[in-house]
């Protein structure tokens, strides 16, 4: 492959940019000013322990923390070490997708550090470190010898176990698909020592992670401060482990811990951690530290199913009313509630034990711990507490890039030992449990074109079915018995829906036909209720994949209202020929038992674009900018162009919540509407990209 290795001898590049990046810190956050008055914010993901969490096992729940002060030092060192191996082989700092000092500086400049709440504290993160550090890490640790700066290794908020979605993120590997970096990529990884690419590719292939971030907001700084001081861990179990809860619904979630195998530790660990402190681990068992009642989820109110917990939440409207039309960052959820260090620490051990990583970034902003996951010893070793903006040798950089650099040693460590068995790394991958990823054609879609016939059909068959069945599966909600939704408003089929749709083959579904939709993570919130993610399967249609979709629950009238708007803004959208870019709608339904509840059910788009933790391409920019003209052509104002409503997944880029937008044909409000998205993404893209 000589076209991309560098010569091996040759004299060492200039290394200033590399040393400027390392001595960079990001600027302090500082808390938006209409927010300073508030209390701490409620409105992340962090919550009690989830029910899932509740059941973990005593094997795997973690039995203490310990304060390894030397653990950034040791970081820093593998830096060092990487750099000094690879110093006479790296590629120009022109050649590539290093971001130079200027880069960085526009980047910085950009980023938003006014922040409301942890998603904007994640934004900033992800707009600034989980761009400038992955492609640095990649080059010192997979690549050293390759002609230009790339990163086979990517930060994402699209977690592969969204069970705490909102704030989580991975660093992870790019999956293989068929763009020109894609293919760099693999000529890349072709130069690699065989045993190490094989792994690498297994870790791609199940999408594993190598380090799991979890994010709180500014006000959460004394929490993380306090975590490295917790000591002897008290699992918070949802009954005593010893006399563990006999509710059968229960039964299945311990099933499915019980499935999680925690693999190895590496064995020659890139930190230093002493003998004695993982080999005696204490004995005393997990106690829970909330009752039942406490967590306001007793058995008997398991068993009732989803249908009461809807009745439940429909009937708080007052509480609604009071959260409605409020930035998201602003949002008091009373289901949320106030992080405490112990509870922070319990959703990250849960999420790095199911993702199996060694490595979790807790950050909130103005302070950051990084911890280790010791498997046997069932231990977290954490880091001094570092305040990112005052970091000085290491630098903020220089200690992320060595993060990025140790998670991926300790991976080749750990894979290298159990090389035959690497597969078994707890849960299955995938927001959609095995749900097929497609694209559309249509009946609406991101900007790529129709790939999958039976996805095609699959979507066509659930846009006619009359009845769906839901089931809540996330948090404290596993519905045993499934909500009875009826379709409402009709749904035509786009005048250019190709004909082999219109008559799907080898079946004959209608209107006494049913779709079974399984929820499994909330996404958001927001005016037009709440927005939850999951799987979607015709009854009865032979051969139907699963759909990864998302549907957007209301509660009241005033939801429902502004829901409804929103359904038939995408039935004029269609009717007016406005496809690419725009999610596929399969319906609006009402529930069947109360009438008060409704849904918009949608495929699932993708993350956000502030989200994505790289630039934004042209073809991406262009595709979203030709969205918006075709959603203006069909005079149709979005007014909530937000970076939070482009989303970029499977189906390409598609702009999502209609629940603002008008018609009108007003000229120079769409000009104005165009440019604001226009500057947006141009921020997004790095002009120099
Ligand atoms: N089709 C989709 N695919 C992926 N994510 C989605 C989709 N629809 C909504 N979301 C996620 O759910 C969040 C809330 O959805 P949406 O913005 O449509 O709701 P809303 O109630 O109108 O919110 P707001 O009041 O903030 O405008 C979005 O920011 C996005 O992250």
């Amino acid at each position: 492959m000589a076209s991309i290795s560098a010569a091996a001898a040759s004299p060492p590049i200039d290394l200033k940019e590399l040393y400027d990046l390392f001595s960079w810190s990001p600027p302090r956050l500082v808390l938006y000013p209409q927010m300073e008055n508030k209390g701490p914010s409620t409105s992340g993901s962090t919550r009690q322990p989830a029910f899932f969490d509740r059941h973990f096992s005593t094997k795997l729940a973690l039995k203490r923390v310990v304060h390894l002060p030397s653990l950034v030092e040791d970081i820093a060192k593998t830096v060092d070490s990487a750099l000094d191996a690879a110093k006479h082989t790296l590629p120009k700092i022109s050649n590539g997708d290093f971001y130079t000092t200027n880069d960085r500086r526009r980047a910085v400049r950009e980023a938003e550090r006014n922040v409301r709440d942890e998603n904007e504290v994640r934004a900033f993160y992800s707009y600034t470190t989980a761009r400038f550090c992955p492609v640095v890490a990649s080059t010192l640790a997979l690549h050293p010898a390759a002609s230009s700066w790339i990163s086979l290794i990517h930060w994402t908020t699209s977690v592969s176990s969204p069970r705490h979605a909102v704030t989580d993120a991975e660093l992870t590997f790019y999956r293989l698909d068929d763009t020109d970096d894609a293919v760099r990529r693999e000529e890349i990884l072709d130069t690699m020592e065989s045993r190490r690419r094989d792994i690498l590719k297994g870790m791609r292939e199940k999408q594993a992670p190598l380090i799991t971030f979890e994010f709180e907001s500014l006000s959460a700084g004394p929490v993380v401060t306090a975590i490295p001081e917790l000591g002897d861990f008290e699992w918070t179990h949802c009954g005593p482990p010893e006399h563990s809860c006999n509710d059968p619904q229960h039964g299945k979630v311990k099933d499915q811990v019980a499935g999680i195998v925690p693999g190895p530790d590496a064995l020659r660990p890139p930190w230093n951690i002493r003998e004695e402190t993982v080999q005696s681990p204490p004995t005393t068992l997990a106690s829970p530290l909330l009752s039942q009642e406490q967590l306001g989820t007793s058995s008997a109110q398991e068993s009732v199913g989803v249908k009461k917990r809807k009745r439940n939440h429909a009937s708080d409207t007052s509480e609604k009313r009071r959260r409605k039309r409020r930035p998201k960052a602003d949002v008091d959820n009373p289901d949320h509630h106030d992080v405490s260090a112990h509870s922070l620490v319990q959703q990250a051990w849960v999420q790095a034990t199911k993702l199996d990583t060694s490595l979790i970034v807790l950050h909130s902003g103005n302070h950051e711990l990084i911890c280790v996951r010791h498997r046997k010893s069932q231990t977290l070793f954490v880091s001094n507490v570092i305040e990112p903006h005052n970091c000085t040798n290491p630098g903020y950089g220089k200690l992320h890039v060595g993060v990025y650099v140790t998670s991926i040693e300790d991976m080749f460590d750990r894979m290298g030992q159990q090389s035959a068995h690497a597969g078994n790394s707890g849960e299955g991958k995938g927001g959609g449990r095995g749900a097929k990823k497609w694209t559309t054609d249509g009946l609406g879609g991101g900007d790529h074109p129709i790939e999958d016939k039976l996805a095609l059909e699959t979507i066509y068959v659930a846009s006619k079915c009359r009845t769906m069945h839901m089931y809540l599966q996330y948090d404290v909600y596993d519905s045993p018995v499934p909500a009875s939704f009826i379709r409402s408003l009709s749904l035509p089929m786009p005048p250019n829906c190709p004909s082999s749709l219109s008559s799907p083959r080898n079946h004959t579904h209608g209107l006494d036909e049913c779709i079974t939709v399984v929820l499994t993570s909330e996404i958001g919130r927001g005016a037009t209720g709440v927005a939850l993610r999951g799987t979607l399967t015709p009854e009865n249609m032979e051969g139907a994949g699963a759909l990864d979709v998302v549907v957007k629950l209301a509660f009241d009238d005033e939801e429902r209202d502004s829901l409804k708007k929103e359904y038939n803004l995408y039935l004029h959208l269609r009717s007016e020929g406005v496809q690419r870019g725009i999610t596929p709608i399969i319906g609006f339904f009402d529930d069947d038992a109360d009438g008060l509840a409704c849904a918009l059910v949608m495929l699932y788009a993708g993350v956000p674009i502030s989200d994505l933790g790289r630039n934004l391409t042209a073809t991406e920019c262009k595709a979203a900018l030709s969205t918006l003209e075709s959603i203006h052509c069909a005079d149709v104002l979005h007014d909530d162009t937000r970076p939070y409503n482009v989303l970029i997944g499977d189906l390409g880029v598609t702009i999502i919540d209609f629940g603002n937008a008008r018609r009108c044909s007003s000229k120079k409000a769409k000009d104005k509407e165009y440019a604001y998205l226009q500057s947006i993404l141009q921020g997004l893209a790095g002009e120099s990209r």
